[in-house]
């Protein structure tokens, strides 16, 4: 549980080919375009926002990257960044910390080189989060395109590695607007001590207040992405709501 005992929100700011943009089902191919990234990262930033989600979708989806916009958007932050979107390997994980951000959160490396990730996360601690992206209890990898395994399976080795963090996503909320999987957030709450960021679905104030009730059981943040860019609430409101 943090601190305060009430909800980190992380607004997020995904990046193709240069724009902001939200998916559906992180889907490739289903983008809405929000324009400049940096203008909506300074724009949550100015709202109150604590935290940023920053996600370069084309690294996470391998047609390329945004590593240098990418940089400049963490750099140019007063708040926490959470980075997220192809790190799988020494040289991206050196270019995600070196932006300065708060901390990474690896996907498909934790499916795929569990060697790896048990020794990032033995040398940067509280510095690596694990996303846990799942449709049912399946885990997906690859710009979450690929099945990855079972989610507690995975979940109890990670756990027994010291992982610091889990960012939980239901693939088939994500980009939806048709509300969290609370089922999903307590299952993961219930298997793990670590704290727990929810992802995917956040439609109205009340699915936050709906997620910020799982904080005792061990839900720490939540992402916003769609809700915020479809105007349904503002980030002002969006705070207000959890504190
Ligand atoms: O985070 C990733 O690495 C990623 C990889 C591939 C597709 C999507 C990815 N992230 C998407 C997000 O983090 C969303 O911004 C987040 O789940 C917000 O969802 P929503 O509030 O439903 O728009």
């Amino acid at each position: 549980m943090n601190a305060a005992n009430k909800l980190e929100l992380l607004p997020a700011v995904d990046v193709r080919d240069g724009q902001a943009v939200r998916l559906v089902h992180g889907e490739s191919g289903s983008e809405t375009s929000y324009g400049d990234p940096l203008q909506a990262a300074l724009a949550w930033q100015a709202a109150g926002a604590e935290w940023l989600h920053l996600v370069d979708l084309d690294a996470a989806f391998g047609t390329g990257d945004n590593r240098a916009q990418i940089a400049q958007v963490a750099r140019s932050m007063d708040i926490k960044v959470e980075l997220s979107g192809g790190i799988r390997d020494d040289d991206s994980l050196a270019a995600a910390l070196a932006t300065g951000c708060t901390r990474v959160n690896i996907g498909t490396a934790a499916l795929e080189d569990p060697e790896w990730v048990a020794k990032i996360i033995a040398e940067h601690g509280d510095k690596i989060a694990v996303g846990l992206d799942v449709r049912g209890t399946t885990l997906r990898g690859r710009g979450w395109t690929r099945d990855g395994g079972d989610l507690y399976e995975t979940l109890a080795r990670l756990d027994s590695e010291g992982c610091a963090r889990y960012v939980v996503t239901d693939i088939n909320k994500d980009g939806t607007l048709q509300g969290p999987n609370l089922e999903l957030l307590k299952n993961v709450c219930a298997a793990t001590d670590r704290p727990v960021v929810a992802s995917g679905g956040v439609s109205s104030l009340d699915d936050l207040r709906a997620i910020a009730a799982l904080v005792p059981e061990g839900v720490e943040g939540s992402i916003v992405g769609k809700a915020l860019y479809a105007k349904a609430f503002t980030l002002e409101e969006a705070l207000a709501a959890v504190s």
